[in-house]
């Protein structure tokens, strides 16, 4: 079935009006019972489609995205529901998430501030299980001026709570200017620089102590390579 071209109009309402184009953040996407069984479905996954790094574990399902192209794997059952839905709600400008990253973070990891980069379509979506996090948003590096040293801090510009159970949708300049990231805290104190309050509850002052989040981060990679379909049918 065709899929919508921008988002729908009910999830409008969910636009997080005081961060830069564009932040929808949906609280209760999934119900408890599906976010149980999203995570079993997780940790049923065997050892090796595991990769440790530093801050963090990750799985990897639909494929390496490549400059040359992701030699595309089909996505198992268990998330192809969920990356059908939010491709349906017109996410991905008329296309389907055929990729998910499926991260990990204790209290005290996280991911250093980056990009998402050219490889995908300019949008994310993702499910938050187990626990929140603040997800913190970064300028890049001015190159044009040299006179004031930027640090992180001088470059950071917001965060966004995310709820367990939410879905946030990055798009635009969110997704092509900024960068993300996580810092590795237990402890989340909740700043009036946290501009998405209002949808997700919370007060400016609350501490809030993180569990182990798994996140399930799904795109659109454009560039497939079908080599491997035209193998697979000799
Ligand atoms: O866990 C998250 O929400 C962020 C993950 C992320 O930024 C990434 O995998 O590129
Ligand atoms: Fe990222």
């Amino acid at each position: 079935m065709a899929k919508p071209e921008a988002i729908s109009e009910e999830f409008k309402a969910y636009t997080v009006k005081d961060a830069p184009p564009t932040v929808y953040y949906i609280p209760d996407f999934i119900t408890e019972a599906e976010e149980e069984y999203l995570l079993q479905q997780v940790h049923k996954a065997p050892k090796p489609k595991w990769t440790q790094l530093s801050g963090r574990r990750l799985q990897n399902w639909g494929g390496l995205p490549h400059p040359k192209g992701m030699i595309a794997e089909k996505l198992p059952e268990w998330l192809m529901s969920y990356t059908e839905k939010i491709s349906g709600l017109g996410a991905f400008a008329g296309k389907s998430a055929n990729h998910v990253l499926v991260n990990e973070y204790k209290p005290e990891e996280g991911i250093m501030p980056h990009e998402d980069g050219p490889l995908y379509h300019p949008t994310v979506t993702t499910i938050t299980l187990g626990s929140h996090t603040l997800l913190d948003f970064y300028r890049p590096v001015d190159q044009t001026q040299n006179e004031v040293p930027q640090t992180e801090e001088s470059r950071y510009v917001l965060s966004l709570l995310l709820r367990r159970r939410s879905l946030l949708i990055l798009q635009d300049e969110m997704y092509k200017r900024y960068l993300h990231g996580i810092s590795g805290i237990a402890v989340d104190t909740l700043s009036e620089r946290v501009v998405n309050l209002s949808l997700a509850g919370g007060q400016v002052g609350e501490t809030l102590s993180r569990g182990t989040r798994v996140s399930l981060t799904i795109r659109h990679v454009p560039k497939v390579c079908r080599a491997n379909l035209l193998l697979a049918r000799k």
